[in-house]
């Protein structure tokens, strides 16, 4: 890729409707700003759950046709988000979802779940070299709930940002890339239960109401580093990009629910923790940029040596 923008944001996620749930904001935003934002998703999300009645057909254990479908879902989200390079890890199809943990789709050949994991992460590799990106977000090393292809996406993305760097792996994948921010997402505990408060006043248009400690990456408030804020533009594509997943989410103004039918708030404000690099933010204060404090516009620049890494 030439003439790279001057910010450039890589986002790896597990499944179609990851990234809108966990960053449709922010996606917007820096989408909106001018920045390349790349997302690279795992999985096309074969073995989901089916909400629409009319859709039901394409379940894994029916037509199994509920992955070419989704890939048309992500594609309309992504115009909600205004996010024009999206990619599936190694090609369209290359890993198929696993399945919830413990499920024997997880054994499944061509499972996410059982990827070798440098080969992976080389698809990975060859991505980052190309754009080069100055921050990743991806999610911690639980995968957020323990989902197998959240926790295999981690390893990836995690596994890649090292070997990116690396001049001695595979040079044919381009010249090497630090990637200097790397984030997980996260939730606040006590902004996730605030939300549900909200939804029980409100009284959920879903079947039930969710857990605030079911909902993935929550954490105590002093592990979030950075907060972005949608604003009410980017909040709305955000619902926009999500309701684009309509076999996987159902919404409803400020909350949703996944087909578990259990309602949960929806974040026009989204929440990380800086894992790798260093923060653009004043000592013990939350950046509100992912892209604050970067070395330089080009992305190419090592970290400073007096760079302090993040404990993680
Ligand atoms: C948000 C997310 O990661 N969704 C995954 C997840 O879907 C859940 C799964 O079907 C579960 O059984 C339901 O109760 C829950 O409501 C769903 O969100 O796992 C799917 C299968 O791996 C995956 O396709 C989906 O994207
Ligand atoms: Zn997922």
């Amino acid at each position: 890729m030439t003439d790279l923008p001057a910010r450039r944001l890589l986002l790896v996620h597990a499944h179609p409707d990851d990234e809108s749930i966990n960053n449709g904001a922010t996606m917007a935003k820096y989408a909106g700003e001018g920045a390349l934002v790349t997302l690279v998703t795992c999985t096309r999300g074969e073995e989901g759950e089916v909400i629409p009645p009319d859709l039901a057909h394409l379940a894994p254990d029916r037509d199994d046709a509920l992955g070419p479908y989704r890939v048309d879902e992500l594609a309309a989200a992504m115009e909600a988000l205004g996010v024009t390079d999206h990619r599936f890890l190694g090609g369209a199809g290359r890993y198929r979802d696993s399945g919830m943990m413990g499920a024997p789709q997880n054994d499944r050949p061509g499972a996410f779940w059982r990827a070798d994991l440098d080969e992976a992460a080389g698809y990975l590799v060859a991505v980052v070299r190309e754009v080069r990106p100055q921050v990743l977000v991806t999610y911690d090393d639980n995968g957020g709930y323990g989902h197998p292809d959240h926790i295999q996406a981690h390893r990836v993305a995690m596994r890649a940002a090292d070997l990116a760097a690396d001049p001695d792996f595979r040079p044919e994948l381009g010249a090497p890339h630090r990637i200097g921010k790397i984030y997980w997402n996260r939730n606040p505990r006590p902004v996730v239960e605030e939300g549900f408060a909200r939804l029980r006043a409100a009284g959920p248009s879903f079947p039930g109401v969710g857990a605030a400690e079911d909902v993935p990456g929550i954490v105590d408030e002093s592990v979030v580093t950075a907060a972005v804020s949608g604003g009410e533009r980017y909040a709305a594509a955000k619902a926009a990009a999500m309701r684009a997943h309509a076999t996987q989410i159902a919404v409803d103004g400020p909350f949703f629910a996944l087909s578990n039918g259990l309602g949960q708030p929806l974040f026009g404000t989204e929440y990380y923790q800086l894992v790798r690099g260093r923060s653009g933010a004043a000592a013990g204060e939350r950046e509100d940029d992912l892209f604050a404090g970067v070395a330089d516009g080009t992305g190419n620049g090592e970290r400073a040596e007096d760079e302090k890494e993040q404990a993680v």
